[in-house]
């Protein structure tokens, strides 16, 4: 039998399977070419408008080159997101045919955390024991926790999820449970539904007691230490890497993966990169403990939810048609805390369920922070240098100058991690140190040839664009069961403020030397450098967002028509590019199986994006570009706080959030008000004629319907989440003021 096993053509037994959606990418082609057509009508309409009023004068042409520019912009990054929906695909992974657990490679866990205020611990350990649980071999997982907060009440917190970790791994692994994270496993009714429990009258539910009063103690104080003063970041410190050793191993018989903290050196005026930088201190200092050839990053609030997804990963890394071309599997984003009204558009339901599939069916998704399996080797470059001779000088120019980091280079990994023998190396630990310091980076290719990019805030998406640029893979895999929860954007102000920084990240690669659109297509595909180059662009989508806001509205009231009349044949181009887009729209998203409602939740939100985070996000890295500021990553917070947990279940939106994201949105969508209130009234008196105003009218409703939630906020609410009268006071006065002085603009030329 074994010997047939060997024989026999792995083909006929593939780790795993990929389907390409015949029907949908007929249909998004179909839909791709009716839309190009319009376009290229409303093209030909603006530009026969202008040159109209260039030779007859008639008409002020600012207003319509404006909107000329508006429709522009939105068509570039249109063109541009199609490449994400040429090709898409699912995946399919057989684990049961994966080797033996001794074949199995070695895997690093990466946790960061960086600020004990807006991170509690107590759900970062969480993090860091339902990654222990993993089904995987123990001896074969590593979990790091980077924490750029450089808190000790982390590295206490990690010494007593160990102690707790070896209450609770075993008790999963006896009983089967599939929610290995304890905090959701004791509070969250759904998922311990359904949870398989192996010989469930085996004195489970005894046991089930005793493991959650220790998971409540053990939360106390982690939670009692995390409200001390102490629970503060400190941002100037020399490194700290401790391997956490289990004392009593001896009499305990479960093995458990090693647990590593580490907290690179930090001193005030040193750049250290954000995030890419503590995943390259990770990366060095865990390739002297372990150097596992495989790396699962996880967010710090992103905890494991399904045991498998190591050995689904397995499936493609392993698969000998797949393994040397492919850096990473890429697992969606996914999230516990998210309401079935969400307003906020937090599940960022069209990225992970259909963006990604497209972009698997060209070169493969793009690395999203979190819940991924990076093959180590893609971030080193290294197989070209092997080919040639070695050059020790060369290396210690890329990697810096330590010669036990270089050796780890070349040295398979450690299969089984010898605790006894090495760890309590102090020379070794002392060399962790070093590869953990703000200087060990001076003068080497970390963050710019080697390990995570640094030029942007949004270090996933640029890194992943290198390694696709590099010819490397990358795969999607998306199981029923979510393999990683983490926590989302519960109210506006953190929706904002992290989209400001994507935005600002984004961007900052757009304006840099790698802009995709001209960086990408000689290195990968043209398919391939389009979608980067989407996602690079998409912040400019403000340019639409602000002038489709303000200048039809001021052309309305200043008598001037740059949409077509009702009886013009060009009048329906222009609806049925808006219900055509629409309709694909939603069918995208019945298609994911959300309802409807996303639709409207994510117009608006499309819409709030495009005037606030993407304008101060562009701003941002235009700002960078010309060396007037520095790039910013500020964590998203995650802190649960009732009161706006609660209006966000309810979907009611929480406008507390600072002036400089509610006054543009109030003033534009009170001018949207006004105007459209003025432009019925002079319809009414038969002022103007309904069908020469008409798509203005429209358009200036639409908005209205859209933003009328900031309507209610203004004027309806009296609860805590409403907007601020003084908010409320500026905005009308600065649209009032726009609409007056608005005559200028668009009649100066
Ligand atoms: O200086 C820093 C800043 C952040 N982080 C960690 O980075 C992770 C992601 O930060 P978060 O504030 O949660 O960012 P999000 O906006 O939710 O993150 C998305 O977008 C980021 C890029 O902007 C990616 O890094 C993330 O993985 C991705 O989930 C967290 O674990 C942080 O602790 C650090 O380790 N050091
Ligand atoms: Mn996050």
């Amino acid at each position: 039998m074994a010997l047939q096993t060997n024989n026999s053509n792995p083909d006929d037994h593939p780790l795993n399977l990929f389907h390409i959606q015949k029907s949908t990418l007929i249909i998004n082609r179909l839909y791709i070419l009716f839309h190009s057509i319009a376009i290229i009508l409303i093209f030909y309409f603006r530009i026969n408008s202008i040159i109209t009023i260039l030779n007859s004068k008639t008409q002020p042409l600012i207003p319509h080159l404006l909107i000329f520019i508006s429709e522009l912009t939105l068509t570039f990054i249109w063109i541009l997101n199609q490449a994400c929906y040429w090709r898409p695909v699912t995946r399919t992974v057989f684990p049961e045919r994966l080797p033996e657990d001794e074949n199995l490679p070695p895997i690093d866990v990466f946790i960061c955390t960086a600020d004990p205020r807006a991170e509690p611990p107590l759900g970062v350990m969480n993090t860091v024991i339902s990654a222990m649980a993993l089904n995987y071999p123990p001896e074969k997982l590593c979990v790091y926790v980077s924490d750029d907060g450089g808190c000790p009440v982390t590295l206490e917190a990690m010494r007593e999820a160990l102690k707790f970790a070896k209450i609770w791994v075993p008790f999963c692994n006896k009983y089967g449970v599939k929610t290995i994270c304890p905090a959701a496993y004791f509070t969250g009714q759904k998922e311990i539904d359904d949870d398989v429990v192996v010989d469930s009258d085996d004195g489970f539910e005894a046991e089930k007691c005793r493991v959650k009063e220790e998971y409540e103690l053990f939360g106390e104080k982690v939670s009692k230490a995390s409200e001390s003063e102490r629970c503060i970041s400190n941002k100037d410190h020399s490194a700290v890497v401790e391997v956490m050793v289990d004392h009593e191993s001896k009499h305990n018989q479960t093995k458990l993966p090693l647990l590593v903290y580490v907290s690179r050196e930090k001193r005030p005026f040193y750049p250290h990169h954000f995030k890419a930088g503590a995943l390259n201190a990770l990366l060095r200092v865990s390739s002297l403990i372990s150097n596992a050839p495989y790396i699962l990053g996880l967010d710090c609030d992103m905890y494991c939810n399904d045991t498998n997804s190591a050995r689904q990963a397995m499936c493609f890394h392993l698969d000998p048609n797949l393994s040397s071309s492919l850096a990473f599997v890429q697992f969606p984003q996914s999230f516990h805390n998210l309401s079935k009204h969400d307003i906020y558009e937090s599940e960022l339901r069209c990225t992970f369920k259909t963006l990604w599939r497209g972009m698997d069916g060209l070169k493969g998704p793009c690395l999203s922070g979190t819940g991924y399996y990076l093959k180590r080797e893609a971030l080193y470059e290294l197989p070209s240098m092997l080919e040639d001779m070695i050059n020790l000088e060369e290396l210690k120019q890329n990697f810096g100058l330590s010669n036990e980091f270089i050796r780890s280079l070349f040295k398979k990994c450690n299969t089984k991690i010898d605790c006894k023998n090495k760890l309590f190396d102090e020379l070794l630990l002392q060399e962790t140190k070093h590869l953990a310091s703000c200087e060990y980076e001076n003068d080497t290719k970390w963050g710019k040839e080697v390990g995570f990019r640094y030029i942007s805030v949004a270090e996933d998406y640029f890194t992943s664009f290198n390694m696709h640029c590099k010819h490397w893979l990358s795969v999607y895999h998306m199981p029923s069961r979510p393999s990683f929860l983490g926590s989302c954007t519960t109210n506006l102000n953190d929706l904002l403020t992290q989209g400001t920084r994507w935005s600002a990240g984004l961007m900052e690669v757009a304006l840099s030397r790698y802009s995709p659109f001209f960086y990408g297509p000689s290195r990968t595909s043209i398919l391939q450098s389009f979608c980067y180059a989407w996602m690079a662009f998409l912040p400019t989508t403000f340019v639409f967002s602000w002038i489709i806001a303000i200048i039809p509205q001021l052309s309305l009231l200043n008598n001037i028509n740059i949409y077509p009349k009702v009886s013009n044949p060009f009048f329906f181009v222009f609806v049925y590019v808006f219900v055509l887009s629409n309709l694909q729209h939603m069918r995208e998203i019945h298609s994911t199986g959300a309802s409807l409602h996303a639709w409207k939740h994510e117009q608006r939100v499309w819409m709030v994006k495009g005037i606030t985070s993407h304008l101060y996000g562009s701003i941002h890295a235009i700002m960078e570009k010309i060396g007037v500021k520095e790039g910013n990553f500020l964590p998203t917070n995650k802190v649960i706080n009732e009161d706006e947990t609660k209006l966000y279940q309810m979907g009611i939106y929480n406008f507390q959030t600072s002036s400089i994201f509610l006054v543009p949105l109030c003033s534009l969508v009170t001018l949207n008000l006004l105007t459209f209130a003025v432009a019925i009234i002079q319809i009414t008196f038969h002022k103007v004629h309904f069908n020469d105003v008409f798509m203005q009218t429209f358009l200036s409703f639409y908005i209205v319907l859209m933003g009328y939630p900031v309507l209610e906020g203004m004027m309806l609410r009296k609860d805590k989440g409403r907007i601020a009268p003084n908010v409320s006071c500026y905005s009308v006065i600065f649209s009032v003021f726009v609409l007056s002085f608005g005559k200028l603009l668009v009649t100066l030329f």
